[in-house]
């Protein structure tokens, strides 16, 4: 119920929905009840049971009442007969009355569906730009936790799931209900005695589509995750597949599909058998209610008593009908509420997930970067080991400073930790004295630019990449920044320039265009601090010489850290500070650290050596 409560937020305020919906759904079951009702006087005129027109036909005085309505009805009703002479007119008279009722309860219907489809389209609307907007706001380390299948499955299924089941619900348990109810009330009016004898059948029902449901709800938490790992496998598998093509490791990676697909299979075919079940157990017991209630009835009429006439009886089983179709709907619509409220629960665990990186309310606002880049006694663990250990590091604006070691020491994760993708376990880091926990993060990411190993653009067009997150650039400051960028003339041999689409992350570019592209970005950002990770490493020779040409043109008088495999791109760095397993082995230039023949020599020993 809390659940259900937390998503019925979505769509506040609900006095812009619920009145009107009330309000058509009434007029809806009221002329549909009218409608069937019309049965009486019907059967009575085509089996000439029409007694006497009475001679004098007083106008009802109105009340609230039933009576009110059917005296007023058989007022035009004898009025009629009297007005035409004739019993046939009569039928004319009913068949019109049935069909205006037909028309407004169904005018009834539609409107109250509209209201529904409005609160519909809103709550799942704000429901899936809520979860977007967490996504772009969690924390790396969140990322490395969960993987984007399930992410993917929770923005594509559970919203659907919600939509198809949660809603449509809804709308049953707050129309069919008081359709029941209508007519139970109809059915009272009718007949008493027969009324109270089936009103004892829906307790039982209820009892037997409630059990049904709740074994529903433990298989729809694990068939929602079972998908998640189907869309994994896919994901895995539309990612990698030039590794599993020229690995030949279709076969593999189709068993591995196989395994999960099999178990979702399983799980959701008892799932549906389960929830099958529901229909025809309330429809079992349906008829056999009615079976008994026509035994009954059917003698009442047989032996002539005055409780029941045969058009009354005959009214009676239709109005009796009627509340099979509502009655089903909301067993149902339990069983698909549960599911749904399953598929809500996986949102809303998303949702609340603890946002590790967050900014204090007194953050202070910094535009500009004017001293130094202090990293003071830093440690840091992803999980339980550390993986950097008390790092002292003081980078002074416009120097270049330059992080190499083995792989796994820790490189990356310095960088990471500088733009508050984590946050440092122990001691602090500094940007012109200020701990950047206490700066604005938006302030402090603006001050970072990061080109890393693996380009990563979106799927759109040149310009939009290079200015990426400002839709109204300066077309001008695009291009001088392409061409800083040595990306200019690629560019421009594009089919439409700079307003060609590059594809899915950039798939119709070369690895050192979309390199290339990606420092074009960082120069358009123009951000005094610039992280450089691996940025050449997976280029060949000649694309390495023209990337790295933009990169000497981008750290220009910035303030820069660089990550580097390949040694003869730093020679020339302030500081190279060598790393292993998380700590600080050797510090100093280029020269100075070849004299100490310690780790740094080696590595360029063996890079000489290849
Ligand atoms: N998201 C993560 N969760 C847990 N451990 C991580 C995560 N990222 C990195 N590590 C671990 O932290 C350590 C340092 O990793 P890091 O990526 O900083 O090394 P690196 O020096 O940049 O390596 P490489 O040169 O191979 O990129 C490694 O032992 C790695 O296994």
């Amino acid at each position: 119920m809390k659940t259900f409560k937390r998503l019925l937020r979505f769509a506040t305020p609900l006095h812009h929905y619920i009145p009107e919906y009330v309000i058509y759904t009434l007029i809806g079951i009221i002329f549909g009840m009218v409608n069937f009702a019309m049965l009486i006087p019907l059967l009575t005129v085509i089996f000439k049971q029409v007694g006497e027109v009475p001679q004098v036909l007083p106008h009802p005085v109105f009340s609230f009442s039933i009576d009110y309505f059917v005296q007023l009805f058989n007022y035009y009703f004898y009025s009629f007969i009297k007005a035409s002479g004739s019993k046939q007119s009569a039928l004319y008279f009913v068949c019109g009355v049935i069909g205006v009722c037909i028309t407004i309860a169904n005018l009834g219907r539609y409107m109250s569906a509209r209201v529904m489809v409005r609160l519909k389209m809103t709550m799942l609307s704000r429901l899936r730009t809520n979860l977007y907007d967490k996504f772009t706001r969690l924390p790396m380390g969140f990322y490395s936790q969960q993987q984007k299948g399930d992410l993917l499955s929770t923005m594509a299924n559970d919203v659907l799931e919600i939509e198809s089941n949660v809603i449509n619900a809804m709308q049953i348990l707050l129309r069919d209900p008081f359709i029941i109810i209508g007519y139970f009330a109809a059915l009272f009016y009718l007949s008493v005695n027969l009324t109270l004898f089936t009103i004892v059948f829906f307790p039982v029902s209820g009892l037997l589509i409630s059990y049904v449901s709740k074994k529903l709800k433990q298989k729809g938490w694990f068939s929602q995750e079972l998908l998640g790992k189907i869309l994994n496998v896919t994901e895995e598998t539309l990612s990698g597949i030039r590794i599993i093509q020229s690995f030949t490791a279709e076969r593999f990676m189709r068993n591995k599909f196989a395994e999960v697909d099999n178990r979702f299979v399983k799980v959701s075919k008892s799932m549906y058998n389960q929830r099958e079940l529901a229909s025809p157990i309330s429809e079992i017991l349906g008829v056999i209610v009615i079976v008994i209630l026509v035994i009954y009835g059917g003698t009442l009429v047989l032996n002539g008593s005055d409780l029941l006439t045969g058009a009354t009886f005959m009214t009676y089983l239709v109005f009796y009908s009627q509340i099979m179709q509502p009655a089903k709907n909301i067993s149902t619509a339990v069983t698909s509420m549960q599911k749904g409220i399953v598929a809500s629960e996986r949102i809303f665990k998303i949702m609340d997930t603890v946002e590790s990186i967050q900014e204090k309310p007194d953050a202070i606002t910094v535009n500009n970067f004017n001293s130094s880049v202090e990293y003071d006694n830093v440690s840091f663990k992803y999980e339980q080991q550390y993986v950097l250990k008390h790092i002292r590091l003081t980078i002074k604006k416009g120097q270049m400073i330059a992080l190499v070691g083995r792989s796994g020491a820790g490189k990356s994760t310095m960088a990471d930790i500088l733009p508050r993708f984590y946050d440092v376990n122990e001691g602090a880091i500094r940007i012109d004295g200020n701990d950047i926990r206490d700066i604005k993060i938006h302030d402090l990411r603006s001050l970072i630019g990061v080109v890393s190993q693996e380009a990563i653009l979106f799927n759109d067009t040149v310009i939009n990449n290079i200015a990426f997150g400002q839709p109204n650039a300066n077309r001008e400051a695009i291009v001088a920044a392409a061409k800083i960028a040595n990306a200019h003339e690629f560019i421009e041999q594009l089919e439409n320039g700079y307003d060609t689409f590059i594809g899915d992350r950039g798939l119709k570019l070369s690895g050192g265009q979309r390199q290339r592209l990606t420092i074009a970005r960082a120069i358009f950002k123009n951000p005094p601090i610039l992280i450089l990770d691996e940025a050449t490493s997976a280029l060949d020779t000649e694309s390495e010489k023209l990337v790295q040409g933009a990169l000497d043109k981008l750290m220009q008088n910035r303030t820069t850290i660089v990550i580097a495999h390949r040694l003869s791109t730093i020679q020339h760095a302030n500081e190279i500070i060598v790393m292993d397993q998380g700590e600080i082995k050797e510090r100093g230039t280029h020269d100075e650290l070849l004299q100490q023949q310690g780790i740094y020599h080696k590595l360029v020993e063996m890079q000489e050596f290849k």
